[in-house]
């Protein structure tokens, strides 16, 4: 039976990371470039993990605030199916990315109470997807990716004008939880898979997944 829940696993850096989110049953592979983060990669190191993703699992770029000569370069060099906005990027700015590119783009909306919300909307009518994170800390250095959730009864029962994905501090603990309580049909997760900062875990991510997906974990010796 094909499951409804879509799982992103976002922040790769390592080769052998793929086939472990594929065997898991990842639809989405998150790749970052950003180069704060521990999950930066070089367009040569994503360039040859992208060419080992099979056609219908979506290949996603995750940038922040990036500008159209980093955009061209990572595009030209590096086989993507979407664009992830991940930094303060306007509504504006959403609509030259998916026109310059081609690319369908999900915009990533940081909410920490119910001020935050009213953006969904104005995104919605922009953007493809929409990715709903913890609001960062002001001082945090990353715009995302710090394992934080929020709360998600601010989102429960919400009516979306786009799909959507729900992320921030999700575990293989948490997301069955998160999912029931927000009706998500889409889960991002990274730190949560990580056994520590920028190293994705195989079996943390089969637990992950097997979570999500409402199905037992296998267990790798
Ligand atoms: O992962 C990163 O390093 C990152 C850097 C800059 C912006 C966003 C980033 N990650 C995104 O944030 C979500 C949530 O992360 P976490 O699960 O709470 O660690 C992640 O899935 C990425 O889409």
């Amino acid at each position: 039976m094909t499951s409804l829940i879509n799982v992103k696993i976002c922040g790769l850096t390592d080769p052998a990371d793929v086939p472990a989110a594929l065997f898991a049953g990842a639809r989405y592979l998150g790749f970052v470039f950003f180069e704060k983060s521990p999950r930066h990669l070089t367009f040569g190191d994503a360039a040859f993990m992208a060419a080992t993703v099979p056609m219908g699992v979506c290949k996603v770029a995750l940038t922040v605030n990036a500008d159209n000569a980093m955009l061209d370069a990572l595009t030209e060099q590096v086989p993507l199916d979407m664009l992830q906005l991940h930094g303060s990027e306007s509504p504006e700015r959403v609509v030259e990315v998916k026109a310059r590119y081609g690319l369908p783009v999900m915009k990533a909306i940081g909410v920490a109470g119910p001020e935050d919300l009213a953006q969904l909307d104005e995104y919605g009518r922009v953007a493809d997807q929409l990715l709903i994170d913890a609001k960062p800390p002001r001082d945090a250095v990353l715009p995302g990716g710090n394992g934080l959730a929020f709360d998600w009864r601010l989102i429960a029962g919400r009516r979306w004008p786009i799909p959507w994905m729900l992320a921030g501090g999700l575990t293989p603990e948490n997301v069955a939880e998160a999912i029931a309580l927000t009706g998500a049909r889409q889960v991002d997760v990274s730190s949560g898979v990580e056994s520590s900062r920028g190293v994705k875990d195989a079996q943390l991510i089969a637990n992950f997944c097997a979570a999500a997906l409402g199905e037992p974990a296998p267990f790798f010796d």
